[in-house]
């Protein structure tokens, strides 16, 4: 245990975060207890009826689900109901920001993505869906300029786009224009959420229609997680700002890891400073043990000194480094002083030191790095798709979140192919239909399940499987609408490792005993003695990594590069182990 002092301090920031007046940014470390402290903010609200509500916002639904759920294991139901908000961000521009200037018909609708419903771009010569385009928004024209991130498209649509007869110019228009297409049926996603409540804020009989309502709802709009904020949320946050409303950020600088988007730490801390002079950072990490806050402060900007250890500063295991050939294939990666696996050799290591391995993760920057079961291929054609999908409801020990996966996209092919003319995700048609989810899912999987192994020439016996299977009620199958073509890229079946394994991305927010980084790449070392956090997002990704950990950090790298990181860790005051 640490001393009574070092609790007390950590509590005393926290409870200074909870109190703290409106407008405030609150910098927190990893394991802060971010959560911990919005829900304990809003915990405080009187029990009466009130007039103004708080909002808190988040941008995953699992930190959403979490936030609420507190609420009501405290007894505080009312707290996630109005006026109070507990939602994404998406959803609360689009609650707040978007839908009350729209039409009430066609009935406006916020998807996920445009994955939720089958969008393809029309008028070209090859069919690509609109979600496999993503885009970019710069808030800093009036109006804000979109544009298609072409450098972030995924490797098979590439090639198709490398394939085509069209230009990019002329891609890039009918994209457009199939997303207006669809905007005007109803359909919007967070992304034109953002270009619409930019456009409403920055047009003042909008805001005036807008932002009254919002400041007579809202005492105060909370955000989590701020630093995932991209230029566009910053623009459209600071409007709100400028207009009145109290704002609180709460968030790490350091774990920023979606520059793509545009999340940029630098912009976050201008922002801040805008905000408010004086910031109320939380420095006590609930979490990790001492080493591993050493550790972690080797990755992090400003060579701050490292967080405190709240609440294990009697656990201190060195950080393993593990020296690994790697192989092409996360399976095969091999523990070079013992031959075996990388996955049992960190398994034995960690129960060494009384850390049971299913309280362990393994996580890398990319699927392709990471060992055991093969990860579906974001943004891939509907064949790979199904081809994944089957090979998980076969797999043994598949995880909940591969078989939920696998269900969805069993569902999405079948929904295709037996309601074809029906716009909307499978919600909508489930709602039209009076299907039940069970019933959706049983039906979905069972059907997986029945499915031969995939090979090369796998599509036309999926098709036959389709038609032969007992329909959903309500199916109106038109001819081949919804027939599965071309070639499954497939992966082998890999047994699961027994241990949670995800990629950096993934693990947000999450936390293990034991967690070991792989580190594949040649250079890693120099990058981490040398490289800048504040730009390299890579750094800022293996920091996300290694904080993960409660008690255990291990990192995997190549042979050669073992020493020359233990040096480096070495002489930053970091117990290392080279195992
Ligand atoms: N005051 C507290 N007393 C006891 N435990 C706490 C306290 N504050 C936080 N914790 C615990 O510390 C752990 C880390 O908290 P949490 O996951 O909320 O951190 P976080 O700030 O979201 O971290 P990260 O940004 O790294 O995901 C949790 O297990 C949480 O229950």
């Amino acid at each position: 245990m640490t001393s009574p002092s070092v609790r007390a301090g950590a509590l005393t920031q926290q409870q200074a975060a909870v109190a703290v007046t409106a407008p405030a940014f609150v910098p927190a470390c990893p394991g802060a207890g971010k959560t911990h402290v919005i829900t304990s903010r809003h915990l405080q609200s009187p029990r009466r009826l009130l007039r103004q509500g708080r909002a808190l916002i988040s941008f995953t639904r699992v930190a959403r689900d979490q936030m609420a759920r507190r609420c009501r294991q405290a007894g505080r139901a009312d707290l996630v109901q109005a006026p109070h908000f507990i939602g994404t961000l998406d959803s609360f521009l689009w609650e707040f920001l978007v839908k009350p200037r729209r039409a009430a018909e066609p009935v406006p609708r916020l998807l996920e993505s445009w994955a939720s419903i089958k969008a393809p771009v029309e008028g070209v010569d090859r069919e690509i869906s609109l979600h496999r385009f993503p885009m970019t928004l710069d808030p800093s024209p009036i109006p804000a300029r979109e544009a298609v991130a072409w450098d972030k498209l995924d490797y098979d649509t590439r090639q198709l786009i490398e394939a085509s007869a069209c230009s990019q110019q002329t891609w890039q228009e009918k994209i457009f224009a199939t997303r207006k297409a669809w905007c005007e049926q109803g359909y919007f996603t967070g992304h034109e959420a953002r270009v619409l409540a930019l456009w409403n804020l920055r047009n003042p009989e909008a805001a005036t229609a807008l932002l009254g309502p919002l400041r007579s709802r809202f005492a105060e709009v909370v955000v989590d997680e701020a630093q995932d904020c991209s230029a566009a949320d910053l623009a459209i946050l600071q409007l709100l700002h400028d207009a009145g409303v109290p704002l609180v950020l709460v968030g790490d600088p350091d774990q920023a890891i979606y520059a793509w988007r545009g999340a940029e730490p630098q912009a976050l801390h201008a922002f801040a400073a805008r905000l408010s002079p004086t910031a109320h950072p939380l420095t006590g990490n609930w979490r990790s043990s001492p080493v591993i806050c050493r550790l972690a402060a080797t990755l992090r900007t400003g060579q701050r000194p490292p967080d405190t250890s709240v609440v294990r500063d009697d656990d201190d295991i060195p950080v393993l480094l593990l020296p690994i050939q790697f192989a092409t294939s996360g399976s095969r990666h091999l523990h070079a002083p013992t031959g075996t696996g990388i996955v049992d050799a960190f398994r034995t290591l960690a129960e060494e030191y009384t850390v049971p391995a299913e309280n362990c993760l393994v996580t890398a920057y990319k699927y392709a790095t990471l060992p055991g079961i093969t990860r579906e291929k974001p943004n891939t054609n509907t064949i790979t798709s199904l081809a994944w999908a089957r090979t998980v409801a076969h797999t043994p020990d598949a995880s909940g979140d591969d078989l939920t996966r696998a269900c969805t996209i069993a569902v999405r092919v079948l929904f295709g192919y037996w309601y074809p003319g029906e716009t909307g995700g499978p919600d909508r048609i489930m709602a039209t239909h009076r299907l039940s989810a069970g019933q959706v899912n049983r039906t979905a999987f069972a059907f997986l399940h029945s499915l031969p192994p995939p090979h090369r020439e796998w599509a036309p016996q999926v098709w036959q499987a389709m038609k032969a299977w007992p329909a959903l009620p309500g199916a109106a199958p038109q001819g081949s609408k919804g027939r599965p073509a071309g070639k499954p890229t497939i992966s082998r079946p890999q047994a699961a490792t027994g241990l949670r394994t995800n990629t950096v991305h993934q693990l947000k927010g999450d936390q293990a005993d034991g967690v070991l980084l792989l580190l594949p790449d040649a250079g890693s070392v120099q990058r981490w003695a040398t490289a800048d956090p504040a730009t390299d997002e890579v750094l800022r990704i293996w920091y996300v990594a290694v904080t993960r950990a409660r008690r255990l950090a291990a990192v995997a790298l190549p042979e050669q590069e073992t020493d020359a990181l233990a040096r480096l860790l070495t002489e930053r005051q970091v117990p290392v182990r080279v195992a």
